[in-house]
């Protein structure tokens, strides 16, 4: 079947440092692909790529087959790819509801009543119901993230994409959030997702790509990947994280 999204000989630099140098990536329909790598290999940056937010200086993107140049209508494209960012970046001064309602009424022009009716279902799937009418101040970290999670989930997109969205979480709020994603995945959302949580990651992955220094250096089945990398980078950057893991006992 065809990749929803396909991208090829992807290339970023910024202030002339390659941050990406030529990589190769397909999403396909219902997959969920875990981005691995250590610290500055441009794993963020692949991502935002992924959905337009930084335009790559050369490759090609396609979305469902056609491609998309610079200057392309990337609106239209963007709203079908959600993204969560490491920072709720809730709107302080805007409710629950209404943050959730912005994009939807004024970017999709859809009705109150219809929108508001599938945020509703969507808190309800988060466990947030309650906490329609409150503001981003009085919710935890964890309810905030899981409320960006259901903002951009209700704008129907095709594909979501999370930027390390536990990184700044107190990690007892960790859980709440991981779980509705593992919701998700069972659910058949295609999904791409960086993260330096390995358990979850070993959990959730269909696939892991593992980048460093730019490129995709290894991909392939996450049982595989966990079990046995291939490259002496993957298994320094893996042993990091069973030391630390040891090492909380
Ligand atoms: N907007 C930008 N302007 C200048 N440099 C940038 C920008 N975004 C990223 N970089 C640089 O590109 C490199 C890769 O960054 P990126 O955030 O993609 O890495 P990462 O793998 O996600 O790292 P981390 O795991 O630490 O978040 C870094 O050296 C970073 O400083």
């Amino acid at each position: 079947m065809e990749p929803i999204i396909e991208l090829q000989g992807l290339r970023k630099s910024f202030d002339g440092q390659e941050v990406l140098r030529g990589v190769d990536l397909d999403v396909h329909q219902g997959e969920v692909i875990v981005i691995l790598g250590p610290s500055g290999c441009g794993k963020s940056t692949l991502l935002r790529c992924l959905n337009g937010l930084e335009p790559a200086d050369s490759g090609t993107f396609r979305f469902r087959g056609s491609e998309l140049a610079r200057g392309a209508p990337w609106r239209e494209v963007r709203q079908k790819i959600g993204m969560v960012f490491q920072r709720y970046e809730l709107f302080p001064h805007l409710n629950v509801m209404d943050n959730i309602l912005l994009g939807p009424l004024k970017v999709q022009r859809r009705t109150r009543e219809e929108a508001e009716a599938q945020a509703e279902r969507l808190l309800e799937r988060v466990g947030l119901s309650a906490k329609r009418h409150a503001f981003p101040r009085q919710l935890s970290g964890g309810q905030q993230q899981r409320i960006a999670i259901v903002r951009a989930l209700c704008m129907n997109p095709e594909v979501m994409l999370f930027d390390e969205v536990t990184a700044a979480l107190d990690p007892e709020m960790v859980k709440e959030v991981l779980e509705v994603m593992l919701g998700l995945a069972r659910q058949g959302m295609t999904m791409a997702i960086v993260t330096h949580e390995m358990g979850f990651a070993r959990a959730v992955a269909d696939r892991v790509v593992f980048m460093d220094e730019g490129v995709i250096a290894e991909a392939g089945d996450p049982a595989a990947f966990f079990a046995k990398p291939q490259t002496e980078r993957a298994r320094r950057f893996l042993d990091q994280f069973l030391t630390v893991e040891s090492w909380r006992g």
